[in-house]
């Protein structure tokens, strides 16, 4: 249903009484006043997001034409950067300057830490996201291959008691590396008890020792003789031994140690954009009430989990006492940012006046905002997000600093509508898009008063790398490209410009995300490079991951790192512009090539089909090695724009690419055999839609703006929804 307002425009009726109803009064905003203000708002800003869309679509065009004109050539970077100088697309380089952004939370000022990612359409998930701000790593470690899963070591469904003491013997190991005593191990403690402000751990032969570093120890609870918790501190993280002697793990441990939780996600991104399918109004509000639900700290989700009915809800915040007596309290949810969608989404939520629909990304800066308003308004509420004050908005897929400047704009303008103080609205900036990686320092430039952070959307950026070369020549396999110099200068100039423009101390410097969910025994070798290269956070896509990264930041301490980083050469914009092309020399044999397209094209249908059928916008795919990868809108763009690559430069011609698309489609139809409402894709191939929208994505890949796959999944998610 659609209600008329004034001026000939549009608006949904639910998403209407919504904000009327559950939004408007809690704001503190009139009814008149914001109806009235948001047409105006609206019209301002809509056409100005059309012709920044039309720009890249023209930028694109004319990049197009010059590979195409040089093709053959010898590829000139000197001609090459004339070129995109001469058409706008390299901007001049900005002044120095430094971000001034005021009344930010600690845990993106200062802190450093993990940042969980959670797709906010979801309600269970983002709950439990709220909550992944602590997590047990006896749990992290006994469920995943942290501890390998040798033979007498693997889970089961029944406790297994040899891996349990594995896991707590890892427990010691950490408690010893990062809180060492001053003699002797935590392995041999047998109690731990508060002496005045000290902590004392006794050995069974009554001798005793205290930690290395005394401040180490910050608060307990219990008695002090005879804790239930004991609260450390390092790196400006907190881990909590908690003790019970009739625990299930506590009584058969030495020290009655039953847990060792640890603070993770620091912060977490409820996602509006890639993971999330949202194609039009009726989905629009599921993803603004979780938005408001976990605002106002009410939202709950009820589960059924093993036949077991869950309730799940925000955790309060933690209380102990302090070695001095005073009250030591800590929050206990995660600090929330929430993710709008980009400048190119649509939805069918209002018109404005000349009949156009409203672009997304201006209606989520809207309502985001006006939602988080409730936040700041009433500071008194027991589970509020912000403890300074602050609106934490990530905006993707900005292109150049004009994009940015805009979306600025727009966030001084939604201010005043709902009544905030100048740059209340904070930006995370995704450092995703090539344009943006290229000009960085402008693009800050233009949000220097309110940038909380630049992260390296990796994912988006090789989407982006890919198509803005798509006739430059034929991409080297999925897999080198991760290996070439530009995404190593991509990754080191958004450090070097986060830190010459005084990032620290005002917002963070991010690093992506870890796209193999089960895979924490790599993730654990691996990720610990993001903190060493001086980001101080980077993403994590579940609480678990959350709990194993943040041993990283107590191993590292990032500002340590970031000092010793400013006197380094910046990254050469010139490796960042290096296109990782295949050479004459690099050799693929047809069997190289099938693999590589069948890889792609199984985590292409294994997505597609539950985003199409299902409307589910992140999942766990596996890959050709059977390895679950977690698949979104991102790494779709990837693997889409890799085949419409090979398939313009003719690596493969369409021929194979339908053959090899029903043969994956029968594999991805036995791996989802057991998911409810599933329709396999290869039965009836010509009618199937999620089948026809993975062929597009490719085929039309070339063709779509700036490679998104956002339009494309939306024309057939509305279908299906329109079948069902
Ligand atoms: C390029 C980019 O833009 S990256 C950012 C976008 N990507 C993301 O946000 C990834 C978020 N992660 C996810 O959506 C999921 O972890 C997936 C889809 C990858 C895997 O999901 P599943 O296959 O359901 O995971 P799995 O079965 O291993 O775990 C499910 C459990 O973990 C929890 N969980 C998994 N991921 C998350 C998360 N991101 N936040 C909170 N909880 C989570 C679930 O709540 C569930 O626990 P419950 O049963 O107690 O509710
Ligand atoms: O948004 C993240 C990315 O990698 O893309
Ligand atoms: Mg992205």
């Amino acid at each position: 249903m659609k209600l008329s307002l004034k001026n000939s425009s549009y608006m949904d009726a639910n998403f209407y009484n919504f904000i009327n109803e559950d939004v408007l009064p809690l704001a503190g905003v009139s009814r008149a006043d914001f109806w009235r203000e948001l047409e105006v708002l609206v019209d301002r800003f809509s056409p100005e997001n059309q012709q920044l869309l039309f720009q890249r679509d023209a930028l694109q065009a004319q990049i197009d034409e010059w590979h195409k004109s040089h093709q053959g050539e010898l590829f000139d970077a000197a001609l090459y950067t004339a070129f995109l100088t001469e058409i706008g697309y390299l901007e001049p380089e900005a002044d120095d300057f430094q971000v001034t952004t005021e009344n930010v939370d600690a845990e993106i000022a200062q802190l450093a830490g993990p940042q969980l990612v959670v797709p906010l359409k979801n309600a269970r998930f983002a709950l439990n996201a709220a909550n992944a701000r602590w997590g047990s790593l006896y749990d992290a470690l006994y469920g995943t291959d942290v501890i390998p899963y040798d033979a007498g070591l693997k889970p089961g469904k029944r406790y297994n008691p040899a891996r349990g003491q594995q896991v707590i013997q890892s427990g010691r190991d950490f408690l010893d590396e990062i809180f060492p005593l001053e003699t002797g191990s935590h392995h041999n403690v047998s109690s731990y008890v508060v002496y005045y402000q000290h902590l004392l751990a006794f050995f069974a032969d009554g001798s005793e020792t205290g930690l290395q570093d005394p401040g180490q120890f910050v608060a307990l609870n219990g008695h002090k003789e005879n804790p239930e918790s004991i609260l450390l501190k390092n790196n400006g993280l907190h881990v909590e031994l908690v003790f019970d002697r009739h625990g299930e793990v506590g009584k058969n441990d030495l020290a009655n140690l039953q847990d060792i939780q640890i603070e993770a996600a620091l912060t977490t991104i409820m996602d509006c954009e890639d993971s999330v399918a949202a194609v039009d109004a009726e989905d629009k509000l599921e993803v603004y009430r979780n938005w408001l639900g976990l605002v106002r700290g009410d939202l709950t989700a009820v589960f059924d989990k093993g036949g077991v009915a869950h309730t799940r809800r925000m955790n309060c915040d933690r209380v102990y006492t302090a070695g001095d007596g005073e009250e030591y309290r800590l929050p206990g949810r995660s600090l929330m940012l929430v993710r709008n969608v980009g400048l190119a989404m649509n939805c069918d939520i209002m018109q404005t006046s000349q009949g156009e629909f409203v672009p997304e990304g201006i209606i989520d800066a809207v309502v985001t905002g006006l939602i988080g308003a409730i936040d700041i308004r009433d500071s008194a509420r027991k589970k509020r997000n912000s403890r300074t004050g602050s609106v934490y908005i990530v905006k993707p897929k900005l292109h150049g600093s004009r994009e940015v400047a805009f979306t600025c704009a727009l966030f001084s303008a939604v201010e005043e509508l709902v009544g905030l103080t100048p740059n209340t609205l904070k930006i995370g900036i995704m450092d995703e898009e090539r344009r943006t990686t290229l000009n960085l320092k402008a693009c800050i430039r233009e949000a220097r008063e309110r940038v909380v952070f630049i992260n390296t959307g990796f994912l988006d950026r090789t989407g982006d790398e890919i198509h803005t070369s798509m006739h430059a020549g034929a991409f080297m396999p999925k897999a080198w490209l991760k290996e070439q110099p530009w995404i190593t200068a991509y990754e080191n100039n958004n450090v070097d410009v986060g830190l010459a423009c005084g990032l620290p101390g005002h917002g963070q410097i991010g690093k992506g995300m870890w796209p193999m969910p089960d895979e924490m025994e790599k993730m654990m070798a691996s990720k610990i490079a993001h903190p060493r290269a001086g980001a101080n956070t980077a993403w994590v896509p579940s609480p678990t991951a959350a709990v194993l990264h943040a041993l990283h930041y107590h191993r590292v301490d990032v500002g340590e790192v970031q000092d010793g980083l400013r006197e380094r050469a910046p990254a050469a914009r010139a490796e960042i512009m290096q296109i990782p092309l295949l050479s004459a020399e690099d050799t693929l044999s047809s069997a190289d090539i099938e693999r590589e397209l069948e890889n792609n094209i199984q985590g292409i249908l294994g997505y597609v089909v539950r985003w199409v059928e299902l409307g589910i916008g992140c999942s766990k795919v596996p890959d050709i090695n059977d390895i679950g990868l977690m698949e979104d809108r991102a790494t779709l763009r990837i693997s889409s724009q890799h085949i419409a690559n090979w398939l313009l430069h003719g690596l493969c011609s369409l021929d194979q690419l339908d053959t090899l698309l029903l043969r994956m489609a029968a594999v991805v139809d036995a791996q989802n055999a057991a998911t409810d409402g599933y329709q396999p894709m290869a039965t009836d191939p010509a009618t199937n839609l999620a089948l026809q929208a993975a062929r597009d994505l490719i085929v039309l890949g070339a063709e779509q703006p700036n490679g998104y796959t956002e339009h494309l999944l939306q024309k057939y998610r509305l279908q299906q929804k329109q079948r069902a």
